[in-house]
């Protein structure tokens, strides 16, 4: 059992409180969509606004990677949306972080430095060990308790994660709640469901799939994105060399057989791309699959016309629709349509679930709205589709005991 903000004395309290606020970043180093700051708001607002001393902890980007910056222009956006002050130390665990933590008045939030900086924060432990490492032993001496709202990284066995909760009382935050009170009761949502399931991460997506169509909790599985492109190589589809090459590069090669695994085993409830868009030039170009390959160096980018005729009458029966990850690369204007379309079917589903980060990124960018939930997270969600458990959240089960709530 998970204890909430509910369970939690709040009132002269240092909390920690690990969010997930890793988003795209501008050329210059700083934010370039605050939709993951904006989802902890409440989380922070209601810590603060009950007289915490709130020091938040996060990650930003992966070690080697343009996004793996400093998270100071997080703690601008943060103070904004907050409407007030928020510090910034360059610091996580060391002298200078516990002096900003310690130097906290009750309502008041300090933002430490990105967690990554640190080489162990990049490492999966058990908590025991994790609980061992400099950032949880660094922290642990100025912290009361802790709170995780990172539910898009809960699937990461990090320090930050699963070590400060196996050391401090440990709760969870508002975005952490709901998403676990959403994607663990997708059982319960009527039927028929459909599952979308589109984007880059084809071995996350065919798990899935595995899963749901094994507790038959899949009616009808669409797939788009390069899950749909692994489907149809795995199908006996010419794709062209451009989209072999990449499902290639991207050593997704090995997935095409556990594709064809579960077309054999599920195929009537597995739908595959009738067509695909290509990049032709300028052009997007759309061709049948019967027309396949494409000409050289023409990769199949979204999925077309027809196809959007047929998952929308599949659509069209549905009561509930879980969907994550893009129909196309819908960072390029001329494969966006997929997406924009093929989500917006979604919208008119009584109940309609959406994981993903990127894809929430591309719904925003689309101005495509209306679902029941948006969830925070990308592959942490699919894991708990797969009704996998998350590691962060057995870390906060077994946290140990806690003051009492305030009244
Ligand atoms: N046909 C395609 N060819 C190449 N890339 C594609 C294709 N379709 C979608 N993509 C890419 O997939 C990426 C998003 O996939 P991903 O699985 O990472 O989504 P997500 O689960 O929403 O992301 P996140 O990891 O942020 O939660 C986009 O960058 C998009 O360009
Ligand atoms: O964006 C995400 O999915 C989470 O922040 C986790 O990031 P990671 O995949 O780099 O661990």
């Amino acid at each position: 059992m998970i204890e909430t903000l509910d369970d939690l004395t709040v009132e002269g309290t240092t909390v920690g409180v690990r969010v997930d606020v890793n988003s795209p970043i501008d050329d210059d180093g700083t934010l370039a969509d605050d939709a993951r700051l904006r989802a902890h708001v409440d989380t922070l607002a209601e810590l603060l606004d009950r007289g915490g001393r709130v020091a938040v902890l996060a990650h930003q980007g992966r070690p080697g990677g343009d996004d793996f910056v400093s998270l100071e222009s997080h703690a601008d956006r943060l103070a904004e949306l907050l409407g007030q002050p928020v510090d910034y130390v360059d610091a996580t665990f060391t002298e200078a972080a516990r002096e900003a933590v310690r130097d906290l008045s009750n309502g008041d939030c300090v933002v430490l430095e990105n967690t990554r900086f640190y080489s162990e924060e990049y490492m999966e432990f058990d908590p025991e060990r994790a609980a061992r490492t400099h950032l949880v032993e660094g922290l642990e001496p100025v912290l009361d308790a802790y709170v995780n709202d990172a539910f898009a990284a809960a699937h990461r066995s990090q320090p930050s994660l699963v070590g400060l909760p196996t050391v401090l009382p440990g709760y969870a935050g508002r975005v952490m709640e709901t998403e676990l009170d959403v994607l663990g009761s997708i059982e319960e949502t009527s039927e028929p469901r459909v599952y979308v399931l589109g984007g880059a991460k084809v071995s996350d997506s065919i798990d899935v799939a595995w899963s749901v169509l094994e507790k038959g909790l899949a009616d009808h599985i669409l797939t788009a994105g390069v899950v749909g492109n692994v489907f149809l190589v795995a199908d006996g589809v010419d794709l062209g060399d451009a989209s072999s090459d990449f499902i290639y590069d991207q050593g997704y090669w090995d997935e095409i057989d556990r594709a064809a695994d579960l077309l054999d085993a599920y195929g009537d409830r597995i739908a595959l791309p009738r067509d695909v868009a290509v990049d032709r030039g300028e052009d997007r170009h759309e061709l049948g699959v019967n027309a396949l390959p494409p000409g050289d160096g023409e990769a199949a980018m979204d999925i077309g016309e027809s196809t959007l005729d047929y998952y929308r009458r599949i659509l069209a029966d549905a009561e509930t629709v879980i969907l994550n990850g893009p129909a196309g690369v819908f960072e390029d204007d001329r494969f966006q349509t997929g997406t924009r379309r093929l989500y917006e079917a979604a919208t008119d589903i009584p109940t309609s679930i959406v994981g993903g980060g990127d894809t929430a990124a591309a719904l925003r960018r689309l101005g495509v709205d209306g679902f029941s939930h948006v969830s925070t997270g990308g592959g942490a969600a699919l894991r708990m589709l797969t009704a996998e458990s998350l590691p962060a959240v057995t870390a906060l089960e077994n946290a140990p005991q806690r003051p009492a709530a305030d009244d």
